[in-house]
């Protein structure tokens, strides 16, 4: 990283002299009708570097880019030394620079092919194999609880990186799941979302999983507690939590006073960051409803995009295609928002998974030099499962005034083929005709000729769409856990180039800080009216309002 300003570099004045002279020329309709391979000069076929046999096409043909566009934002990645920054990683620097620590999730799914100095990388293998031993035995039943019953119910509490993950890759692959074993996952502090979760539990027969990197998180701790203390309401003897609750942290201090024992818990190390820690011990969850030789694939197949993206010259490289044309759109267009739009029920919840992975990464305005950025960082992140939006939100992605750049991410085969594919084939046409509608549009003369002439002036432009609406469109054979890693490493990069570009630092989270200082002191303030004190007249207001109507 130089000490440049991503607005500084000659690669970042060029692509806005482009977007000033050519943007009005930049019309979907007519780049495709210009050039009849544009398909083939703006798609790419993903065939993983290794044996994890992932394959998928990218298209970004529907894309506001030209050939010398596209060569002038690969120069930009080239002038922000991003390949540098990424050797880096991979070489376990200490790229994030204000936690002075190194950046490598790419470790856990290295599976020894790379030497990485890192203290902790050589003792990956031994985690996998702790995770492997013990979902196993939950698994097959052989691990009992304490009245001998095996385990059907599993209860992941953590919240951020350690549940959206597990979260998101154990609904991507529920077709692999153990369906007599039930996953839970409880995150808020809300009271209720533990209620309503214990309220289906056995204690006899439920393990409780507690998922936190730093072992300290509020939220998280006082749900382990309160689902320690439902348990031994019924199961009574302390002796029993060994049976019933395990941990995934990298505090063993914190672990051991909760009354976990050291054999129960699955250490990870703090170059995990925690949005990047499915991968790592946080993923037990996971290994447990897919099974171990599942999560070591979709481990493989993460991994085999790493070598994609460590490897493959800039112009191939596709986390890096994806982030420059999102840098072409959130920085040149000013597009606000980025939305993944899976078609693909098992991955609804995939956009909530990498909200926290992007915009936790880069919604951030200092560089990592202490400057503040000049240009637009992260994109607001959102999305829903096809077909599900269209019959939402993407009346503002079509007709809307705002420029929504999105992905489209689908299956060509389904896991449920019910009606011979019958859905399938639906679905599939929707994410087939959903980008095709947004590149292309209607103009008012198919309007009308659709209409008529007798059709009202109001009702000719209330139908017409503009067009010119951007897209990717990923497809992939069937979602394995390979492909699904493939695909999570491949925005995860995306994510690492687009803040090397902006020059911040893509692995901090300061900006979630502040509140929870705020609400630790508002916390000790709640009993009394008389103690809320040295707040806004709004905050106090509000306060006051809570203890006016609080029951108990
Ligand atoms: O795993 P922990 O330490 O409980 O942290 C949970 C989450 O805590 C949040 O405060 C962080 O912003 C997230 O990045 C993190 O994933």
């Amino acid at each position: 990283m130089s000490g440049k300003l991503a607005s500084e570099y000659d690669a970042w004045k060029k692509l806005q002299h482009l977007y000033d002279s050519e943007h009005s020329k930049l019309i979907l309709k007519d780049l495709f009708a210009q050039d009849p391979d544009r398909f083939s000069k703006f798609s790419k076929e993903y065939v993983s570097p290794d044996d994890s046999a992932v394959t998928f096409l990218l298209d970004y043909s529907k894309n506001r880019i030209t050939q010398p566009i596209l060569d002038t934002l690969l120069e930009l990645v080239k002038e922000a030394n991003v390949e540098d920054v990424r050797d880096k990683m991979f070489s376990g620097n200490h790229i994030n620079t204000s936690e002075d620590r190194a950046v490598l999730h790419v470790a856990l799914r290295n599976f020894n092919e790379w030497n990485i100095g890192e203290p902790g990388a050589d003792e990956v293998q031994v985690v996998l194999d702790h995770i492997h031993k013990f979902t196993d035995a939950v698994r097959s039943g052989e691990w009992k609880g304490y009245t001998g019953k095996k385990i059907d119910t599993i209860v992941n509490i953590g919240i951020g990186g350690s549940d959206l993950g597990p979260v998101m890759v154990t609904e991507a692959l529920k077709a692999y799941a153990k369906r007599d074993l039930t996953a839970h996952f409880v995150s808020n502090i809300d009271g209720t979302h533990l209620a309503e979760t214990i309220r289906v539990c056995n204690p006899e027969t439920t393990l409780f999983i507690i998922a936190s990197k730093t072992f300290t998180t509020q939220e998280t701790i006082t749900n382990a507690e309160s689902a320690r203390d439902w348990f031994l309401s019924t199961a009574k003897d302390k002796a029993h939590v060994a049976k019933h609750f395990v941990a995934l942290s990298t505090n063993t201090a914190a672990v051991t006073k909760f009354g976990i024992a050291q054999e129960n818990m699955f250490q990870f190390w703090d170059w995990v960051g925690g949005r990047y820690s499915l991968w790592s011990a946080i993923g037990l969850s996971i290994a447990l409803v897919i099974g171990y030789e599942n999560f070591e694939a979709l481990l493989k197949g993460a991994h085999g995009m790493d070598k994609h993206f460590k490897q493959t010259p800039l112009k191939d490289n596709l986390p890096v295609i994806l982030a420059v044309i999102g840098i072409w759109y959130n920085d040149f267009y000013g597009a606000q928002t980025h939305c993944l739009l899976p078609y693909d029920q098992y991955m609804h919840k995939f956009a909530d998974y990498f909200q926290q992975g992007d915009m936790e990464s880069n919604g951030k305005f200092i560089t990592k030099k202490g400057q503040r950025v000049n240009y637009e960082t992260g994109p607001i992140i959102w999305g829903a499962a096809g077909t599900n939006g269209q019959h939402s939100f993407y009346q503002l992605v079509h007709q809307g005034t705002k420029l929504i750049p999105a992905d489209f991410i689908a299956p060509a085969t389904t896991h449920n083929p019910i009606g011979h594919s019958k859905h399938h084939r639906i679905l599939l046409s929707n994410f087939f005709a959903q980008p095709e509608a947004l590149a292309f549009g209607k103009t008012e003369e198919q309007v009308r000729k659709e209409l008529g002439p007798n059709a009202s002036e109001t009702l000719v432009k209330a139908k017409v769409f503009e067009g010119n609406r951007p897209s990717n469109s990923i497809m992939f054979p069937l979602l394995t856990p390979a492909t699904l890693g493939a695909l999570i490493a491949l925005y995860e990069h995306k994510i690492f180039v687009q803040g090397a570009i902006w020059g911040i630092n893509s692995f901090d989270q300061m900006g979630v800080e502040l509140g929870k200082v705020l609400a630790k002191n508002i916390l000790a303030q709640l009993d009394k009216p008389e103690d809320v004190k040295g707040h806004d007249s709004s905050t106090t207001g509000i306060i006051h309002y809570y203890q006016k109507y609080r029951k108990e």
